[in-house]
């Protein structure tokens, strides 16, 4: 009985979802799997549907066959069960249009009424936009024209990124959007913080007395974020290359963490608190004040031809869809420093690239250095004591200490005491999607992006970008596969620091010592 309430308390209430960009990438790899993993989990009301909207024809059965190899292919649950399969297959249909036809939008509105009558869904729409950002505008104001949003019921817009180009375009988007939607009516995605382990950060810092107590500048040397990737720009160099890695990972996903290490305890466990919190922290951020400040602050680089695992990769610049001559980043690394009380003094190192040796997301805290004086003497080069927060593929924390060497007369070794949550036996996670998607059908917004924190964030990258422009190629290049340009390394070394080896590249003199069962 317990566990029924439980499971009710989950469900989200009954809607129809409208995936804007149904036949896309994003669909295929993320959105159709996270529908049908939360219907495996219960976490949908029985009163649902799912309106798959694009201009390629599709017949209803066509676009169900779409979805079923996209759940088998990228799924964390497959179907196994033609009967079932069959149930869950009869709540999705698909609606051919372009975005910017109005007359498209109302054959919409009679498709879909017909729908919600007949699975007496409540009249409440969630419109998922995983569409090129030049259509969210139109997207919005045809759903208003075409008599969309006239009904009773909730009605939500969830976004994609990029949200615009700069704060000028991001700002004109806010305000196109703002005249159909209200501001707790948007839900701007940024799906690192619907990993795991990205808000499993609140709960370690504000539920452990003792990381809490030492997560100041008296405490903690630096910060390091890593978001590393092996793939290259893929099929989507046409996107990219307008982008680069700043503004395709760093605006938002590196921000957003960085925001949930910095960010003061939210006095009650509301969305606004937290968000409010996090903004604070944006704002903070030590604006750079001109070319100079970036190019000592700030590393831009693109790979060249390299090799990973054996295998010979091309350089970025021969990649599909990208111009022979690009300049565009496909690697950054910036020191930033966050100007409060709290932060004074830390930095914080922040990375990404693709075609790094590996795929990972970590965020390492680097205490300070114990004064070490009863140890000298000894041959004994204490280390200092790290946090590591495991975001991505492998999700855990573990901390380093010293201790005696087992065995040992005094000899000090480094242990790194972890709790490896993806060793867990049972313990598949939520993909982000998952966890966004039904966060928004129940109209949680903690983990999206409110309209300031976007804001602040292209106001602090806009300075990189601006003093970027002035000087286009000095971009400096790193052989795919390797941890970019040697710049980076020099961003640490200058204040006594480097970067801590990542993903399992671990030093051989650590002793592990695990929590987890496996
Ligand atoms: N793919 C990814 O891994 C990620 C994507 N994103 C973001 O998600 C969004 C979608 O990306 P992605 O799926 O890769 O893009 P794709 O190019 O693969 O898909 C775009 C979709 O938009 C549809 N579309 C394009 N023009 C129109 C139009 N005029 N009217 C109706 N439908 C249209 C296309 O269908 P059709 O041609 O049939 O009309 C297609 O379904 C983007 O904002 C991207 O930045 C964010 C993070 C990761
Ligand atoms: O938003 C994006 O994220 C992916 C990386 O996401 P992850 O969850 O696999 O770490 C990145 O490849 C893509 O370029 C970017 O647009």
């Amino acid at each position: 009985m317990a566990d029924n309430q439980n499971l009710e308390a989950l469900k989200a209430p009954g809607a129809v979802f409208f995936i804007f960009g149904a036949t896309g990438d994003l669909a295929r790899r993320k959105l159709f799997p996270a529908i049908f993993s939360l219907y495996r989990e219960g976490k949908l009301a029985e009163d649902f549907a799912v309106v798959g909207v694009a201009r390629r024809p599709r017949t209803n059965e066509e676009f169900r066959d779409d979805v079923f190899r996209s759940i088998q292919e990228f799924g964390r649950y497959k179907s196994s069960d033609q009967e079932k399969w069959n149930k869950f297959a009869e709540h999705f249909e698909y609606k051919s249009l372009d975005i910017n036809n109005v007359a498209g939008f109302q054959e919409l509105k009679e498709q879909t009424e017909a729908i919600e009558q007949k699975f007496s869904i409540p009249g409440n729409r969630l419109f998922y936009l995983a569409l090129a950002p030049e259509l969210f505008g139109s997207v919005s104001l045809n759903l208003r024209e075409g008599g969309m949003l006239d009904n009773e019921g909730w009605h939500r817009l969830v976004i994609e990124k990029p949200f615009g180009y700069d704060l000028k375009s991001a700002e004109k988007l806010n305000e196109e959007l703002g005249h159909v939607f209200k501001e707790d009516e948007i839900y701007r995605i940024d799906h690192y913080l619907g990993k795991e382990m990205v808000q499993n950060i609140e709960t370690i810092r504000f539920s452990n007395l003792f990381f809490e107590s030492l997560w100041n500048n008296k405490y903690i040397a630096n910060v390091q974020i890593t978001l590393g990737e092996t793939v290259g720009v893929e099929e989507r160099g046409g996107y990219y290359d307008h982008a680069g890695a700043l503004r395709d990972m760093g605006q938002n996903h590196i921000l957003q963490l960085l925001t949930m290490i910095a960010m003061e305890p939210p006095s009650r466990p509301l969305a606004e608190d937290l968000r409010d919190e996090k903004v604070k922290v944006l704002r903070s951020l030590h604006h750079f004040a001109d070319a100079a400040e970036v190019k000592a602050n700030v590393v831009r680089g693109q790979y060249t031809a390299g090799q990973s695992k054996g295998k010979d990769l091309p350089g970025y610049r021969e990649e599909d869809k990208v111009d022979p001559d690009s300049n565009t980043e496909t690697f950054f690394a910036a020191r930033v420093s966050v100007d409060n009380f709290r932060w004074a003094g830390v930095p914080f190192y922040i990375r990404t690239g693709k075609r790094l040796p590996v795929k990972t997301t970590e965020v390492v805290i680097e205490f300070k250095k114990m004064p070490g004086n009863i140890y000298l003497g000894q041959k004994h080069d204490l280390q200092p004591n790290l946090l590591v927060i495991r975001v991505n593929p492998m999700e855990g924390i573990y901390f380093k200490i010293n201790a005696k060497k087992p065995g040992s007369e005094s000899e000090i070794a480094q242990v790194a005491m972890e709790f490896c949550q993806s060793c867990l036996v049972g313990i598949n996670s939520p993909e982000a999607y998952e966890r966004l998607i039904h966060d928004a059908a129940k109209g949680d917004s903690t983990y999206f992006t409110r309209w300031d924190e976007v804001a602040s964030a292209w106001a602090f990258v806009d300075k990189i970008d601006a003093a970027w422009k002035e000087n286009p190629s000095d971009v400096s290049s790193y052989p795919a596969g390797s941890w970019g340009p040697k710049e980076a390394d020099e961003l640490l070394a200058r204040d006594g620091f480097h970067w801590w080896p990542v993903n399992g590249e671990e030093e051989d003199n650590v002793i592990w010592v695990a929590a987890s069962s496996s």
